[in-house]
């Protein structure tokens, strides 16, 4: 079996959006002076898809969110050609050929969620040329079926946080992640209101429940340092991201206080990126997303050494390329789950464009045994509602 050909495309989303509502995030951009953009880079309303077919007719699917136009590029003009012509069960060897010819420039970023979305369809090929899930491939089934945590609760009015929280305790989720609306640049009130909106969820989903709080980079280490004594009374199952990525000190110097688990990784790239993490103790929960890190050739590996390190993974945004890799590990006891919602930050929009991703059932996500391959196919029906870029 050889690669015939790849096709990336760039979705581009002009359907109905919910408008953005004040700091209903934190993030990196808050603590630049003027950040009247803030929320506009936070936000992302386009997707590549890549196609790629084998000389026997199979098509494998791959994705990546980050920089879509950008990883387009990358892929047409860069990676394309290091696969085509190349049988794709020497994966090994076609990550490498695509990581280190583009070393010099690559290795993290755009660069390497491209490298993920190819390889993202080279194992959807894989598990469709052999009929089988690419769980199956991986180590196979590890849980009955995927715990997962409700991952949405951004900041606005406290009340119609709790209804939301109250909607989805109902469905029978037993985790939320919630995000904080402030940071550094909001002085004490912002302080109250970070408070006030963590104490808003714990009065609906009680102590029973898991909770996980988001700030997204907002944040500043002197912030965070400030923080996580006024937080711990709430019992959060960790603190995620409260620095930018490349403050691994940081966050080595906040998880080392033993307040409350820092978690992190979302925004880091590779094995070697990871095992920095580990190795300085940066974080208690790794957070890698699939179609960043390198895909599943490198989560795979970003597993075992997880395992050896006894950290535990919690992939960022659920989907099915991160469901495959948490249900075929012990060292992943659980997946992130973005609910179906009109696409307001772009978390959503993956619901719009493919079918086959699991709809969660009582807190928990099915894979199926009988689906080859990653388990999806692009979705005809919301296609008019998207400007594609070939
Ligand atoms: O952890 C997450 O889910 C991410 O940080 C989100 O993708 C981001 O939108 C922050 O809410
Ligand atoms: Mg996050």
């Amino acid at each position: 079996m050889k690669i015939k050909s790849v096709r990336a495309r760039v979705f581009q989303w002009k359907g109905k959006t919910v408008p953005p509502q004040g700091n209903f995030c934190s993030n990196a951009m808050d603590l630049v002076y003027s950040n009247t953009e803030s929320m506009s880079t936070f936000r992302f309303h386009s997707w590549t898809v890549v196609e790629i077919e084998t000389d026997d007719g199979i098509v494998g699917i791959g994705n990546v969110a980050l920089a879509p136009a950008i990883a387009k590029a990358i892929i047409d003009q860069y990676l394309a050609p290091l696969v085509v012509g190349q049988d794709p069960w020497d994966y090994e060897y076609l990550w490498q050929r695509m990581y280190r010819s583009t070393h010099a420039w690559g290795r993290k970023g755009v660069t390497m969620a491209a490298i993920s979305a190819v390889d993202l369809a080279i194992w959807d090929i894989l598990g469709k040329s052999v009929n089988k899930p690419v769980f199956k491939l991986l180590g196979g089934r590890t849980k009955e079926k995927i715990p997962c945590y409700y991952s949405k609760l951004y900041r606005g009015d406290l009340r119609a946080m709790q209804d939301e929280a109250q909607q989805f305790l109902d469905q029978g989720f037993t985790a939320f992640k919630m995000r904080f609306g402030y940071g550094p640049a909001h002085l004490q009130h912002g302080v109250k209101e970070n408070l006030r909106s963590v104490e808003a969820i714990r009065e609906v989903i009680g102590y029973d429940n898991d909770l996980m709080l988001e700030c997204y980079m907002g944040w500043n280490l002197e912030y965070a340092k400030r923080m996580l004594p006024k937080l711990a009374k709430y019992e959060p199952r960790w603190l995620e991201e409260p620095v930018i990525a490349d403050d691994i000190d940081g966050y080595a110097e906040l998880n080392a206080m033993n307040i409350i688990p820092i978690s992190g990784g979302e925004h880091e790239f590779s094995l070697y990126g990871f095992k920095q993490l580990l190795d300085r103790k940066a974080v208690s929960v790794v957070q890698y997303d699939t179609n960043r890190v390198g895909g599943i050739t490198a989560a795979h590996k970003i597993n075992a050494l997880c395992e050896a390190y006894s950290v535990p993974v919690v992939p960022h945004a659920g989907q099915m390329h991160n469901y495959h890799l948490t249900m075929s590990t012990l060292a992943s006891p659980m997946a992130e789950y973005f609910p179906i919602f009109d696409v307001e930050v772009g978390n959503e929009l993956f619901w719009y464009l493919f079918d086959g991703e699991p709809i969660a059932d009582n807190g928990f996500v099915q894979l199926r045994d009988d689906v080859p391959g990653l388990g999806l196919t692009l979705k005809t029906e919301y296609l008019d509602q998207f400007d594609i870029i070939e």
